[in-house]
Formats: structure tokens, C-alpha cells, sequence
């Protein structure tokens, strides 16, 4: 078992100005997210979340970070939530075992002593992307089934961007310190995510784009101010680090879907601030 956490650190608009390709990625994106066996985090010190993969083959997998975060254990001051995108498997918290199925999510509460992932089949592992962010409260675990997260349709065939937003934590459904995340699925002959894009200067926001409908699909993901905005190019299961000044929108070659999570001073989904068209430079 490996167990890596990489730290990212934060960046002013000027910085990333004059950042070249390869510089855009070491600082944004996170190449590997799930690698069978392993634990793959990163520490972004926008609102110092934290997010990655659990991948649990034959053994149950625990994070356990204390002395990173200055603390007796991992939730003791922090909230987490995750959505499986692998195969089946289960959680045991505090000693209680919940099975857990492709596309089921859950919202772990700070306090949380032990947390532990597991796999139904080594060889068709769960897939578990985490998310924790600091959180001053204890509210109750919640599982979150893919059949009860709020649905939005938005977009359409002309603009390439038909999609059903799938909202797991949502503040206006149910109890969360910061953490909101959920699931976004393009429909096939749609392309375009978060188009109009939007920035929150209130919160930041990662994406982990997953479930390209062939391997060989690329998404572009589009950042930086609207009037100075960089791409990286992304393969399936990468994820990128978007600042709360940052739009955050992408175009894939084929559709896709993907998970988003934001932490930050408010916690109102629809507090954002869409870019006209003719800003975007
Ligand atoms: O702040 C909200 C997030 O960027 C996403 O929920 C947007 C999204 O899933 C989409 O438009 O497809
Ligand atoms: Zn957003």
C-alpha cells in the first residue's frame, strides 16, 4: 500500500501569467487519482481541502494523517465526503459497515475516529474520490445514493452542452460545514461543461473528470481570469485545482462527466458570477 499526499500551494492571477505548459500542470493538475492499492492525495492550500483517491484492492484502507494536520486523527477537525466510481465495496465508520455501490456517495462527520475503504473484487476495485475540508461542527453521517442527489438538466443539443448535474452535499438539502460536491454527466453529442463559465470569488472549486466514453477522449479544461485564461489538456481521472478567482469550464472530444467539490466562505450553490461572452479572452 502506498500512501502519498502532495501538497499544492496557492497562486496570485499575476503568477500564473507567465507559467508555460508543463509549469501549468505541476502546479494545477493531478495526473493520478486512483492507482490500485494506493491512497493518492493532495493538499491544495485553497481553503486547505483536501481531495484524491482510495483505490482498497484486498486489504481495507484508512487515511491516517495526524502529524501532517497537526492533530490526534485525520476528521478530528475536518468533514468528508465521497462519490465511488468504481466497482462495489464498503466503509466502516466507527466500527459500522455500510456497502457501498458504483456511484454512491457519503458525508462523514469531523470527529470520525475510523474510516475504513474497502473493495468487494480486488480486480474490479471501488474507485472512492474524497474530499475533506476543515469544518468547526459535528453533523450526522448521511449516505448519499446516486437515485437521491438533486438533479438539474441544463444545457442543450445547439450548445453542445447537455448535462444533468447530480448534487450530492448540498447546503439547501442537508447539514455541511463547507464541503458541496457532486456529479456531472454530459450527455453523449454534448461537449461543453460550466459554459457560460463562472467564477465564485467566495469559493474555490476542484474537478476530477472521469467516465470518458472512450479512451482516447481528451478534456480541455479552461482557467485562470476570464480575460486570461490557460487550458490543460486532461486523460480520464485527473484532476485540477481551480482558484476561487479562477473560471473553471472544460471541452471534451467525446462526452464525459466528472466530480466537483467547493469550499470556501459561503456554501449558496447559484452565488455566481457567469462571465459574458465577449470578456473571455
Ligand atoms: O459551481 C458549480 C460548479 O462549477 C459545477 O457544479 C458546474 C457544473 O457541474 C456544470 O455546469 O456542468
Ligand atoms: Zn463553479
Amino acid at each position: 500500500m502506498a500512501f502519498k499526499m502532495e501538497t499544492r500551494y496557492a497562486h496570485s492571477p499575476e503568477d500564473i501569467a507567465h507559467y508555460d505548459t508543463e509549469k501549468m500542470r505541476q502546479e494545477f493538475l493531478m495526473e493520478k487519482i486512483f492507482n490500485p492499492g494506493d491512497i493518492l492525495l493532495t493538499y491544495t492550500y485553497n481553503d486547505r481541502m483536501i481531495f484524491g483517491g482510495v483505490t482498497p484492492t484486498t486489504e481495507p484502507l484508512e487515511i491516517k494523517l495526524s502529524k501532517e494536520l497537526g492533530v490526534d486523527y485525520f476528521l478530528q477537525r475536518r468533514e468528508l465526503g465521497f462519490i465511488n466510481i468504481g466497482g462495489s465495496g464498503s466503509i466502516m465508520i466507527d466500527g459500522e459497515k455500510d456497502n457501498i455501490v458504483t456511484h454512491d456517495g457519503y458525508y462523514i462527520s469531523k470527529g470520525t475516529k475510523e474510516l475504513k475503504f474497502a473493495s468487494a473484487d480486488a480486480n474490479n476495485p471501488a474507485k472512492f474520490y474524497v474530499v475533506s475540508t476543515p469544518a468547526h461542527k459535528t453533523y450526522p453521517n448521511k449516505k448519499l445514493p446516486f437515485a437521491n442527489a438533486l438533479q438539474k438538466t441544463l444545457g442543450d443539443q445547439e450548445h453542445m452542452n447537455k448535462r444533468t448535474i447530480y448534487k450530492y452535499i448540498d447546503a439547501s438539502q442537508m447539514d455541511t460545514c463547507q464541503l458541496q460536491m457532486g456529479y456531472t454527466v454530459l450527455e453523449s453529442g454534448s461537449s461543453w461543461n460550466t459554459m457560460p463559465a463562472h467564477t465564485h470569488a467566495r469559493r474555490m472549486e476542484a474537478y476530477m473528470y472521469c467516465e470518458f466514453s472512450n479512451p482516447d477522449t481528451r478534456v480541455v479544461h479552461i482557467m485562470g481570469k476570464p480575460d486570461a485564461t490557460k487550458h490543460l489538456f486532461l486523460e480520464p481521472e485527473q484532476a485540477v485545482v481551480n482558484p476561487s478567482w479562477s473560471i473553471h469550464c472544460g471541452v471534451g472530444t467525446t462526452n464525459y462527466a466528472f466530480i466537483w467539490a467547493m469550499c470556501g466562505e459561503n456554501q449558496t450553490y447559484d452565488d455566481m458570477d457567469e462571465i459574458p461572452m465577449h470578456e473571455l479572452r
